[in-house]
Formats: C-alpha cells, structure tokens, sequence
C-alpha cells in the first residue's frame, strides 16, 4: 500500500516510461509527446520488452498499435492476447502521430547502390510502393525498430549498400545521409500508439481527459467449452455496447484454431454523464457474455 502511493507520486513528479528503442523510433517520438522530455525513460529493444518493462514495474510504457496504411502492429496484438494483459498490464491512453518514413544510408551511398534495405516491418509494408519502384533487386531486411535499422548502419556487421526506412531524425543520430523523404505509399501516414501502465488506477501525468469513455475487451471461449466454435457475434451482441474495432489473434492457451478477439468500445455519448459509471456498465457487460459461456477481460479504460 505505501508502495503504492510512492509509486503514484513518483509516476506524477518524473515518470518512469518504457519505450520501443533504440532513441529515434517513431514511438520513442510519441513517448516524448505525451510524457514530455522530463520523463525519465528507459529504451526497450522490442515491443514485447516493453509490456515485460511495465510488468515488472516501470510505470508506463508506449507500444505502437496500428498504422493507418499497412494495419495493426502484429506484435502488440500477440501480447494483448496473451493473459498478462488484463492483469498486470493495461492499456490507458492513445496517441496518434503523423508518420513521414525516409530512406536513409552512410556518407556517400547513392540509390543505384543500395542492395539490402532494414526496417521495422510496419515501414517495409508502408514503403511496398517506393521499394518495388526504386529498388526492386535489394533485399528487404526485418529490424525490431526503424531505429534499429539506422544502427545497424553503423554496426561492425554493416556492408556497403546496406539503407535504411526509418525517421529523419535518425540522420543526425546515427550520423547518417538522407536519400529520399516522404516514401511510404500515402502521404497522410499515421501511426496510432497505445500508453500502457501496470495498473488501472495509477495517475497518468497530464490526463487528456477525467471521464474515460472508451475501453479493451478481450473475448475468448470459455475453457470449459474448448470444443465448441465460439459465436462472437452472440457475444458482441450481449455486450451490447458499441464495438469500434475488432481484432483476432490466435488464442495459444486453448486448441490450435482457437481465438482471442480484442475488441476496442466506446461508451456512448449520452451515458457520459450517467448515474451507472463506465467501468460498472463494462463489468455488467463482461457478465453477460460470461453467461453465454464467453470469457471477457478488462484490457483497458480510458
Ligand atoms: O520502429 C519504430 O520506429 C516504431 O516506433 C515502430 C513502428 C510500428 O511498429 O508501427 C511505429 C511507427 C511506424 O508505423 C513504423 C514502425
């Protein structure tokens, strides 16, 4: 308990911030724009290692969640459907930034000579365009961050033609030259990132809002029906709440083929102010589709 509210002090002073690192990603850029540059922060090397980061104490974390062109980031959905969210993680706020992807090399590499390009594979899939364009030969290799990509640049493994998609701020970083700006496939790229934090009630440094109107669900089957085909549209029904996104992962705690849905809600406008407060209306819910042998967890509230 005196835990507790030390943590609660501490988070509200100097945050302590998980981020996907190394400094320069695009969600080191979101971490910043929310908890400012006096938050105390801690690079993660992979969007699984910041859930870990949080679980294992640091208040907050920043986990990028979908991208506007290329999709949900598969990564974040394969940890939200697995049991420690809902548990000792939660989802608590949402930021949206503006994504413009550059291409990026060592002093004195020309287009012509690039043959391997390293990225986040979010930032290959927004580049497909530019890439089967420009350099259809080069070989297209996967990095856990853009900023990752940047690194590798400059790492003792790094070869001669080697480029890299990432932020343009990784130029000035990793010492590096830019050889295009603004080549991902839509010009209005942007990237949606999920705050998340070891506890629902723990103060969140400048709230965007007091009243929380939107939510994360996950649904699964019942244990004791593993057998039996799920009908989520029956447990959509019976939550009976407005549903604004839908996701599916496979659900690995039951039988192969079996699924976890993450279903994003929000509270509807006239019940913001109503006597029965948000996360009651979510539990009654989450009850209902416990009746019709349906497993629902609170994964989020803000
Ligand atoms: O690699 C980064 O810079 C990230 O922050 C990750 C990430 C993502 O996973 O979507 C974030 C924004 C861009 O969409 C590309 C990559």
């Amino acid at each position: 308990m005196i835990q507790d509210v030390a943590a609660m002090k501490s988070a509200h002073l100097k945050p302590k911030v998980a981020f996907l690192g190394p400094v320069g990603t695009y969600t080191h850029e979101a971490a910043l724009q929310r908890f400012g540059s006096d938050a105390e922060y801690t690079e993660a090397p992979t969007i699984a290692a910041v859930f870990k980061t949080v679980a294992l104490g640091t208040p907050f974390g920043l986990v990028p969640q979908e991208n506007s062109t290329f999709g949900s980031v598969v990564e974040t959905y394969d940890f939200l459907a697995s049991p420690d969210v809902g548990q000792s993680i939660f989802v608590r706020g949402e930021i949206v930034l503006a994504v413009q992807h550059c291409l990026l090399a060592p002093k004195g590499t020309k287009l012509a000579d690039v043959k391997r390009v390293f990225s986040h594979e979010q930032a290959l899939g927004q580049c497909g365009r530019f890439l089967s364009a420009h350099l259809p030969q080069a070989d297209l290799v996967k990095t856990s961050s853009t900023a990752a990509a940047a690194q590798a640049l400059v790492s003792p493994d790094a070869t001669p033609g080697d480029a890299a998609i990432c932020s343009s701020i990784c130029t000035s970083i990793f010492g590096l030259e830019k050889l295009c700006q603004g080549i991902q496939d839509v010009k209005t790229n942007f990237t949606r990132f999920f705050v998340v934090s070891g506890s629902l009630e723990l103060p969140l440094p400048n709230p965007q809002s007091t009243r929380h109107s939107q939510a994360l669900l996950r649904i699964q089957a019942s244990s004791q029906n593993e057998n039996d085909l799920p009908d989520i549209g029956k447990f959509l029904q019976v939550l009976s709440l407005p549903a604004t996104r839908i996701d599916r992962r496979p659900d690995l705690s039951k039988a192969p083929f079996r699924s976890a849905y993450m279903v994003e809600i929000h509270r509807r406008s006239g019940h913001i102010d109503g006597a029965i407060s948000w996360s009651s209306e979510l539990q009654n819910a989450i009850r209902r589709v416990e009746a019709e042998n349906g497993e629902a967890t609170l994964l989020g509230l803000w």
